[in-house]
C-alpha cells in the first residue's frame, strides 16, 4: 500500500534466526534427549536424520521453506511416526522443557511476543504427539495439510 510505513512483520521462522537457528536448536536438543533417563528409552532408535527432520518440520510450521513437506515427509507421515509410542505426559513435559532450556542456552529471541507464540505451538504440537501416540492407526486423510503458526494476539515481535 502506498504511504504505508508500518514495518513488515517477519515470520516466526525469520524472527527466530532462519534455518540455521532451527537446525542448531534441534541438534543441541537431541544431544540432551539421548542422555535423558525419561526420553532416551523412547528415542534411542531414532534415525540419524531425525533431528534434522524435526528442525525442518518446525521451521516450516513457523513460516520457513517447505523443506520437510516437499522432500522429507508430510504431516501425515509425522503423525504416523508417533502412533503406538504410548508416550506419557511426563515424557512430553520433559521433551518440552529440554527444548525450551536449549532455546535459552542458544539465545533464541526471548521477547514475550516470540516466546509466547513459540511455546503455544510447542504445547499444541507436543500434546497432539501425546494423543496420537496412544492410537494404533491414523484418523486423518493422507493429504492433511501442514499446520501454519503465526504470532497470535500480539501480532508481531517486540519492537521496543
Ligand atoms: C511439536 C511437537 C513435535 C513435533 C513437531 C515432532 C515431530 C516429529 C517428526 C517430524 C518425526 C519424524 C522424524 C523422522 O523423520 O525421522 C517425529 C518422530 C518421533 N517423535 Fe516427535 N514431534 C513432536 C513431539 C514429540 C514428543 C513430545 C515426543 C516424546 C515425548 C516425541 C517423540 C517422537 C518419537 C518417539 C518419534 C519416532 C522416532 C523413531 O523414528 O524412532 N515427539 N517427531
Amino acid at each position: 500500500m502506498e504511504n504505508d510505513h508500518r514495518p513488515t512483520i517477519p515470520t516466526l521462522y525469520e524472527w527466530a534466526g532462519g534455518m540455521q537457528a532451527f537446525e542448531t536448536l534441534f541438534d543441541k536438543f537431541y544431544d540432551k534427549v539421548v542422555v535423558d533417563p525419561l526420553l532416551e528409552p523412547i528415542l534411542r532408535h531414532m534415525s540419524p536424520q531425525h533431528r534434522l527432520h524435526v528442525a525442518h518440520f518446525v521451521a516450516e510450521v513457523l513460516g520457513g521453506p517447505k523443506l520437510y513437506s516437499e522432500t522429507e515427509g508430510s504431516h501425515f507421515e509425522m503423525i504416523k511416526k508417533h502412533l503406538s509410542k504410548h508416550l506419557t505426559n511426563e515424557q512430553r513435559k520433559r521433551w518440552l522443557h529440554l527444548l525450551l532450556d536449549t532455546a535459552d542456552e542458544l539465545k533464541l529471541p526471548d521477547d514475550p511476543e516470540f516466546r509466547s507464540a513459540f511455546l503455544a505451538y510447542l504445547e499444541w504440537g507436543s500434546r497432539l504427539a501425546l494423543v496420537n501416540s496412544q492410537l494404533d492407526e491414523i484418523n486423518e486423510p493422507p493429504d492433511v495439510p501442514m499446520p501454519s503458526w503465526g504470532w497470535g494476539v500480539p501480532g508481531g515481535p517486540y519492537r521496543g
